[in-house]
């Protein structure tokens, strides 16, 4: 089987909102699958579409080559759902809320083996209310993992938590991938789209605009760096330079980076304005959304 999951011109409107407009892809098994964008742009609607929680207006979901109903008997038993943790019961425990959800199942994961994986061990008898933002995220993925599914849906798993907290997340779930699961995920972090994914599929608006590896996304910009500078006169660089203002500051692509940066220096000397704090990075993420929708992704 090479295609887990295969979705076909998904729709979904809200009034005059198309929240999925047009929406097409594949999952492969074993593979790290994330939707990438903004806030607003239509991510959770297409997953809770697929996790079979939303209904569709339009389109097709396959799930492993023949099942074409999420809300099949089959398919819940396969998939793992990772919900809000502002949705668990302030008052269970850890080890109570992991076992309530696994009740729900045929098929069940060991809790306490769970409970060691997303390190809660010293949290076990703990509420639900006493627990660490990190704890809470870390617990409502092994809740997506009671029933021990092929497929994990994670639906922005870090958002709000500290840079180390993160990452302690993005390790939990490599290893979920090396176990042979394969995981989809949405994010509006660029740098965890970067890290974690096989395949990133970039979405606005309730469209796909671009889809591929990080490498490739990032080689489809044709450009080998970006100049970052602050000026006293960025509308006259931006028009001159083909450049963006982003917070403030002028960011430039080029591939020529040495006659670039004298063509800056030059032009700012010629117009006697100020160039400060240059900063030379690689292309990214954000560049790839900036260039294809003019605006930021953290917008
Ligand atoms: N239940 C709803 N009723 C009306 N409009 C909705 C509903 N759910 C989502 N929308 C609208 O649909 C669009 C897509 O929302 P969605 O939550 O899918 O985006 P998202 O990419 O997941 O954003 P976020 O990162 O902010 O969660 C938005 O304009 C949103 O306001």
């Amino acid at each position: 089987m090479n295609n887990i999951i295969e979705v076909k011109n998904l729709k979904k409107h809200y009034g005059n909102v198309k929240a999925v407009d047009g929406i097409s892809f594949f999952v492969k098994k074993g593979e790290i699958f994330s939707l990438l964008g903004p806030n607003g742009a239509g991510k959770t609607t297409t997953l809770e579409i697929i996790e079979g929680l939303r209904k569709k207006d339009d389109g097709e979901i396959i799930y492993f080559e023949k099942y074409y109903s999420p809300e099949d008997f089959y398919i819940k038993e396969r998939i793992g759902v990772q919900l809000q943790s502002s949705s668990f019961l302030e008052n269970l425990t850890v080890l109570e809320t992991l076992k309530m959800f696994s009740g729900l199942y045929n098929k069940s994961y060991d809790v306490n083996k769970l409970i060691s994986k997303f390190l809660l061990n010293e949290k076990k008898d703990s509420k639900i209310k006493e627990l660490s933002g990190g704890q809470k995220q870390r617990l409502a993925i092994a809740v997506a993992l009671v029933n021990d599914p092929e497929i994990v849906f994670l639906d922005e798993p870090t958002t709000g938590l500290d840079p180390q907290a993160r990452h302690m997340i993005w390790d939990l779930i490599l290893e979920l991938k090396k176990e042979g699961k394969t995981i989809i995920l949405t994010t509006h972090y660029m740098e965890e789209a970067e890290y974690l994914s096989d395949t990133i599929h970039i979405i606005d608006s309730g469209k796909i605009i671009v889809k591929g590896n990080v490498e490739e996304l990032i080689k489809s910009l044709k450009k080998e760096s970006v100049i970052i500078f602050q000026t006293n006169n960025p509308e006259l660089f931006k028009n001159n330079f083909n450049g963006i203002i982003l917070n403030d500051k002028l960011e430039i692509s080029t591939n020529d980076l040495e006659k670039t940066l004298f063509d800056i220096l030059e032009f700012s000397k010629q117009k006697d304005i100020s160039v400060d704090n240059i900063v030379i990075r690689k292309p990214n993420l954000e560049d790839v959304f900036l260039s294809l929708t003019g605006r930021s992704l953290r917008e």
